[in-house]
C-alpha cells in the first residue's frame, strides 16, 4: 500500500512519527514534507498529497495540521479526492466503510500520537462497504 503523507508546522512532529509508524507496518510511504517545523501554509502540503492520490501515485493520503480541518478543506478541492477529518477510531472506520475516503486528515494538536496511530490502523483496515453507499459516493464525485 502506497501512502503519501504531509503536514504543516503544527502537524510536523506527528507526521514524522506517523510516517515511521506506517513504514514499520509495511506501508510504502512518500513524505511530501515539510522537512522541519518552520511555519508553513497547510494548503501547499494538502495540494501535494491530494495530487498524489488523485493521479494514482499513492493509494491513500495522510495529512496532519493543528486540527486537520484546514487540510481536509484544501485536499477536498482536488478532483478525485475524498478527504475526511478524523479524531476517533469510530469515524475512521465509517469514513472508509460509508464514504470510501482516500485521504485522512489528523489533528497534531488535539489528538495524541497513540490515538492517531490507532485511527490509522482502523482507517487502513476498513474496506469500503459498497451497496447503498456506492451511489452516494458516486454523487459526491459528480460534484467534482
Ligand atoms: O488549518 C488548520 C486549522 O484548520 C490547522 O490547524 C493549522 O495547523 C493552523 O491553522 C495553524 O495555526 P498557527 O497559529 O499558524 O500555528
Amino acid at each position: 500500500m502506497r501512502v503519501s503523507i504531509g503536514a504543516d508546522h503544527a502537524g510536523f512532529e506527528q507526521k514524522q512519527a506517523l510516517a515511521a509508524y506506517l513504514e514499520s507496518r509495511g506501508f510504502e510511504v512518500c513524505d511530501r514534507g515539510p522537512a522541519n517545523d518552520d511555519r508553513v501554509d497547510y494548503p501547499d502540503y494538502a495540494a501535494l498529497v491530494a495530487a498524489d492520490v488523485a493521479e494514482g501515485a499513492a493509494d491513500f493520503g495522510v495529512l496532519v495540521c493543528g486540527t486537520g480541518i484546514g487540510m481536509a478543506m484544501a485536499a477536498d478541492k482536488v478532483p478525485g479526492v475524498r478527504a475526511a477529518n478524523i479524531i476517533n477510531t469510530e469515524f475512521a472506520a465509517l469514513c472508509r466503510e460509508h464514504n470510501d475516503a482516500n485521504v485522512i486528515t489528523l489533528s497534531g494538536r488535539f489528538v495524541p500520537l497513540e490515538e492517531n496511530e490507532r485511527i490509522l490502523d482502523t482507517f487502513f483496515a476498513t474496506e469500503f462497504g459498497g451497496g447503498r453507499h456506492a451511489s452516494r459516493v458516486e454523487k459526491i464525485m459528480q460534484l467534482d
